[in-house]
């Protein structure tokens, strides 16, 4: 692997903090505190920790879904304020409009993108090759309430990658997932990310889960955060080979550091299992 730390970062989080205010009330919530990081060109950086500790928060301003408070939040050095296409979004929850086709789900953005209309064929070849892709061929016509979980995921991330962004940005997308969906869709994402091409080829992905496994079998990088306020504990290089398959799951090195970054969080994760109000 390059070293990363020779590089100039493609985005860039410099002493965030995030704290949220209830408009009625006015109560306010510290998130996250001093939160710096560096994201690089061809990167998938995942990010882990307990349940609070503000991850879907970073994602949130690196998708300029939020501001921070405080800090500095850049993108190959512009400063982030708002969403923009260069930047795809996946929710664990697919998001797609239930009352439009695969196919419509899929052309919503290379339609409405605001960097000029695309002709129809133009539209329509974008379309296809992503519907492709994503192995949905075949099911365009169908509505999201017609597809299994894995399949509403499929048209989710080609819905994203239509807009051909530059970043992709998912949130827990396979939390609701069956495990052996779950498996079989890290393994396309790889594929989609494009683990087999160069790092200048590659999208910038920035990830978050719950589940470490899945953490250290994609990442270059982990980013294991704790709470009280939200803050990046430390990062772990995953220092595997690529491409992945699924026989390094049972490798002593990933065993060692899936159960190095459990340990950094096993406390903090059982103590959120705890209601103690
Ligand atoms: N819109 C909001 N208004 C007020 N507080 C919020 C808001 N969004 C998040 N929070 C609070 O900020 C903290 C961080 O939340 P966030 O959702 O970023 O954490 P997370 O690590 O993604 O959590 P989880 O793993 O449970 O999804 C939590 O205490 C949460 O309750």
């Amino acid at each position: 692997m390059e070293t990363l730390e020779k590089m100039t970062p493609k985005i860039c989080l410099g002493g965030i903090t995030k704290e949220y205010i209830a408009p009625r009330t006015g109560q306010r919530t510290l998130a996250i505190a001093d939160v710096s990081l560096d994201v690089f060109q061809g990167e998938f950086l995942c990010i882990v920790g307990p349940s609070g500790c503000g991850k879907s928060t970073i994602l949130n301003m690196i998708a300029g879904l939020a501001r921070p408070s405080r800090g500095e939040l850049v993108m190959d050095g512009k400063p982030i304020r708002d969403p923009g296409a260069e930047r795809g979004v996946v929710f664990q929850d697919y998001a797609l409009f239930p009352w439009k086709t695969v196919r419509e789900n899929i052309e919503f953005g290379p339609r409405y993108r605001t960097a000029g209309p695309l002709s129809a064929s133009e539209r329509d070849r974008i379309v296809r090759h992503y519907i492709d892709l994503v192995s949905l061929t075949g099911a365009e016509n169908k509505y999201p309430h017609e597809l299994s979980g894995g399949m509403r995921q499929r048209c989710a991330f080609a819905r994203a990658l239509a807009n051909e962004p530059e970043v992709l940005l998912m949130d827990e997308p396979f939390a609701a997932l069956d495990a052996q969906t779950r498996l079989i869709l890290q393994e396309e994402l790889l594929r989609i990310w494009g683990e087999e091409l160069p790092r200048a080829a590659r999208k910038t992905v920035v990830f978050i889960t719950h589940g470490i496994d899945e953490a250290v079998y994609l990442a270059d990088r982990v980013a294991v955060m704790s709470n009280n306020p939200g803050h990046i504990k430390t990062i772990m290089t995953v220092d595997l080979p690529r491409p992945r398959r699924e026989s390094l799951r049972a490798t002593a090195e990933f065993q060692k550091l899936a159960d190095a970054i459990w340990q950094l969080i096993r406390h903090e994760a059982y103590e959120a299992t705890i209601d103690r109000h």
